[in-house]
Formats: structure tokens, C-alpha cells, sequence
């Protein structure tokens, strides 16, 4: 595995702003995602969090219109997404989701190559500069040697990286990442962290398990509780000890070192050392 190069995007995208009012999504009875509101600014990066079953990954499948809300408004740089066409929504967000599709007979640079689809003509085959673009967006994610492996060779990390470089070379001007950092070694985590924050004219919306990754890398989070909103704003004013035993359950310990502070988690009972 090469390491990632910063290769700078071939065009220069426009990041928009995305507004969710009040969104909802139901499954059957249950409320799965409650009136939750999101304001992310244009290229801001902001932190989905919350426990396991809070609905972070529903709230992202809702953005991207996989689902259909049951109510509420979403904004992209002020348009509906309700109202988008999927084409129309597809050159403007990208997702990785948690556990991308890992079965397909494709090489790694055909993968990424579908990051092109919504720019093409229904038969027209990939131009040099979409292939040109696909390369470069796998070399940005240190990846640049797996091009011509076959997809369901490579381990999850490899896997993980690849359908990032698909989501960049999709150019898009809102990008939503499920767990990212899933699958990846602690020097990839790193470097993913680091890509997410360097990424010019996208704005990213990242669900995120682990909190000091959330303060490390996002402007601004959210945290889901049952589906509710239970906080939102700057990661240093949010993830607090007493929010953290609320929502988590768990004690968080607040320590600082020479580069800003860690959040140390033990259970709630375990006495202090
Ligand atoms: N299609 C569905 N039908 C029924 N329940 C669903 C459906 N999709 C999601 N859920 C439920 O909604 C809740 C939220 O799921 P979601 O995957 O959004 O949570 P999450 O916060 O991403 O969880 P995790 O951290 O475990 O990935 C879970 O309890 C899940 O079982």
C-alpha cells in the first residue's frame, strides 16, 4: 500500500450548504429518525454521532435519497432534495456507506469509475479524463497500486479505500461518509482524518464512533439519541462529561496533552483511579 499523495481534485467544486429541518423516518410504527435538525455551512465538516441504533446511518441514507422521509425539509444549498431528480442528486452527493457492496467482479479502477456515471451519457464508454481522474483520486487515498486488483481480492481496508476514491471522483459538493474509519489501521484512520479535513469545496457530513476522532476532525456534531437530536455544536461544547454519561453511559475522563485533549472512557461505576 503506497501512501496517500495529496493530488489535487481536476476541477474545482463548489461546496453547498445543507439544511435539515425536522426530518423524520419511520419503520413501520417506530420512529427510527425524529424531527432531526442539521445546519452544515459550505465546506464544514460535521460529525454525526450516537450510539449504536441511534439513526446516523438512516439520517445519511435519507440525505443521499435512499430513503423517503416521512416529514420534514432538506436543503441543498436551498433546493428540495425531495424534489431532485436521482441523476441531479447524484452529481451533487456522494455516499460511502458503512459496508459497501464487496461481491462485484470489478477491478478497483472500474469501481472508481462509477464515481463518472451521473456525468455520462447512458452509452458513452470512460474518457481519458475520467480515467485520468479516477487514477488520481486512488492515488489520493494511497491507494494508486490497487487499480487493477479485483475487488473481491482485497481485505477491508483496501475495500474501504477504494469506495472513497469512487465517492471523489464523483466530484460532489456534499459527501457523506458512514464510519470511515472502519476497517482501517491506526495510520490510515490518521490519514483519512486528515483528507476529510483538507478536502476543498466539499461539504462532509461523516457518522463517527469514535468520539476523539469526531474532535479532531469536525467543525460542529450532532449527536443522535434515540433518534433525537440530544446536542449539536462545536465538539469541544458538546461532548462533555455529563452528555456523554447521558447519552452513552459511560464516564468520560477529559485529559489534556500537548496537542489538545483525549477523551479516556471507562464504565460509569468503575471507580476512579
Ligand atoms: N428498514 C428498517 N426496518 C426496521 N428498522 C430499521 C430499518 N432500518 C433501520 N432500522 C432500525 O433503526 C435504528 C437505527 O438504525 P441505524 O442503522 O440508522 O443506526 P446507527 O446509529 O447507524 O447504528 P450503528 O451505530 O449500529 O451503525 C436501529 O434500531 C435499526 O434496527
Amino acid at each position: 500500500m503506497t501512501a496517500p499523495t495529496s493530488v489535487a481534485p481536476a476541477r474545482v467544486v463548489t461546496a453547498d450548504d445543507l439544511r435539515l429541518e425536522r426530518v423524520s423516518w419511520r419503520a413501520g410504527r417506530r420512529l427510527i429518525v425524529d424531527g432531526v435538525d442539521v445546519t452544515a455551512p459550505p465546506g464544514s465538516v460535521t460529525g454525526v454521532l450516537g450510539p449504536n441504533g441511534s439513526g446516523k446511518s438512516t439520517l445519511l441514507r435519507l440525505v443521499v435519497g435512499a430513503l423517503p422521509p416521512a416529514e420534514g425539509t432538506l436543503l441543498l444549498a436551498g433546493e428540495d432534495l425531495r424534489t431532485m431528480t436521482r441523476r441531479a442528486r447524484a452529481r451533487r452527493i456522494a455516499l460511502v456507506e458503512q459496508d459497501s457492496p464487496t461481491d462485484v467482479p470489478l477491478r478497483a479502477l472500474d469501481v472508481v469509475l462509477l464515481g463518472r456515471t451521473p456525468f455520462r451519457s447512458r452509452w458513452a464508454t470512460d474518457s481519458p479524463d475520467d480515467v485520468e481522474l479516477a487514477r488520481a483520486m486512488l492515488a489520493r487515498v494511497g491507494a494508486a497500486d490497487l487499480a487493477d486488483r479485483d475487488v473481491p481480492t482485497l481485505s477491508g481496508g483496501e475495500r474501504q479505500r477504494v469506495h472513497l476514491a469512487r465517492a471523489l471522483a464523483q466530484e460532489p459538493h456534499l459527501l457523506l461518509l458512514d464510519e470511515p474509519t472502519n476497517h482501517l489501521d491506526v495510520a490510515a484512520q490518521l490519514a483519512l482524518l486528515r483528507l476529510v479535513r483538507e478536502l476543498d469545496g466539499v461539504t462532509t457530513l461523516v457518522a463517527l464512533h469514535d468520539l476523539n476522532h469526531a474532535m479532531s476532525a469536525c467543525d460542529h456534531v450532532v449527536v443522535l439519541d434515540g433518534g433525537r437530536v440530544a446536542a449539536a455544536g462545536p465538539p469541544s461544547e458538546v461532548l462533555t462529561p455529563d452528555l456523554l454519561a447521558r447519552v452513552y453511559g459511560v464516564r468520560a475522563d477529559v485529559v489534556p496533552h500537548a496537542r489538545g485533549v483525549t477523551l479516556v472512557f471507562s464504565e460509569l461505576d468503575e471507580a476512579p483511579t
